[in-house]
């Protein structure tokens, strides 16, 4: 058994030595592409996509694609730091989702700006005081963040990715027993996505929406009584116990964030485009607006009509298709779009998230 150990062991030293070699070797490469870039931008999401598209393709386990993802995005994070660091803008405090979902994209992220609304995410990444800004977009069970939306619409920035997070959330708490909860603090969203678990295991506790979750579990921490709904790494930040776990009525609830940038993002041969229009209010203009999209063979993955601001009833349409806007078909289908509507902003194209 001993001996059996010591085997394994050496060879993981072993093999430990060529990895340290290897990841060294590339990251040279990396610095070196650096010093090629100019002034274009460090951050190529494209490149990223590819990367970690083709090593789950090759990938005979027995690490999970989960665990293949992480650690090459934990490499390139790495890998990119010597070519600059990036600073990143998401709602904090720390322990959000939002947190979550910018250290998976970016394998870390070296220099996060945590803050108080999402409205202050985009203004960080307007004035350039950041490089990019992480937002939430839509939740499986809740729909879309209304906030979200109305920012894309007068913002110049550009949509560069997004990132797709499952969503567990669980009920933190210091409180001995679940009998003794009278107060459950959390973000809107999540008391809604965790709606019936609350009515059944928790009828008599009063909800408050706070903030995010992590403020929640900041409350629950310092209040006898009182218990959030919230992130693992909240309980460990705030040193909550998690009294019961996976509460979301649905146990597929997944968050859709984007990542937001200055610039555009090359095609990755497997990506999205995300338009904003806006048409006269008259019978059959939207069916009208989006017949090119069909006529080009281009499928629509999301259309969702949010109040224009500039008039009593009337709407844009935030629409997400396949392709990226360099694609051909893409670029006909938006040409004849352009004449038909009365408003196309291209958000952006970026590459479809990878697991
Ligand atoms: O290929 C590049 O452009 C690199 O800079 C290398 C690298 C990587 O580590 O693979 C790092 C940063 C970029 O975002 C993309 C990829």
């Amino acid at each position: 058994m001993d001996d059996a150990l010591k085997q394994h062991r050496d060879q993981i030293d072993a093999i430990d030595e060529q990895l340290l070699k290897l990841v060294n070797a590339r990251a040279q490469h990396a610095r070196d592409i650096g010093s090629l870039k100019g002034e274009g931008p460090i951050y190529r999401p494209e490149r990223e996509a590819q990367v970690l598209r083709r090593l789950l393709a090759l990938n005979q386990g027995p690490l999970s694609a989960e665990a293949v993802t992480a650690i090459f995005r934990g490499v390139m994070s790495n890998c990119r730091a010597l070519e600059k660091q990036l600073s990143v803008a998401f709602l904090g405090p720390a322990g959000t989702y939002s947190e979550e979902a910018a250290n998976k994209q970016f394998g870390g992220v070296s220099a996060p700006v945590l803050c108080n609304t999402i409205d202050d995410v985009f203004r960080m990444v307007e004035s350039g005081k950041v490089d990019y800004g992480v937002v939430p977009v839509e939740n499986s069970t809740e729909g879309a963040v209304g906030r979200t939306l109305d920012l894309l619409m007068s913002t110049q920035l550009r949509i560069c990715g997004e990132v797709t997070l499952p969503i567990h959330h669980n009920l933190l708490t210091n409180t001995a027993t679940r009998e003794q909860v009278t107060t459950v603090y959390a973000h809107a969203q999540s008391l809604a996505q965790c709606h019936a678990w609350l009515n059944q295991h928790l009828p008599n506790a009063q909800r408050q929406a706070v903030s995010s979750n992590a403020e929640g579990a900041r409350l629950a921490a310092s209040e006898a009584g009182a218990a959030a709904i919230a992130s693992r790494r909240a309980a460990e930040l705030f040193t909550l116990n998690v009294l019961a776990e996976s509460i979301e009525d649905d146990p597929k609830n997944t968050t859709r964030f984007l990542v937001l940038a200055t610039h555009d993002v090359a095609p990755s041969g497997q990506d999205k485009t995300s338009l904003l229009l806006a048409t006269r209010n008259i019978p059959g203009a939207i069916v009208d607006l989006l017949a090119p999209l069909a006529l080009h063979g281009v499928s629509m993955s999301k259309l969702e009509s949010r109040p224009s601001r500039n008039g009593l009833w009337e709407y844009v349409f935030f629409v997400d298709v396949e392709g990226h806007c360099q694609d051909a078909a893409l670029a006909s289908a938006l040409q004849e779009i352009g004449q038909r509507a009365s408003l196309v902003k291209v958000l952006g194209s970026y590459p479809l998230a990878v697991a």
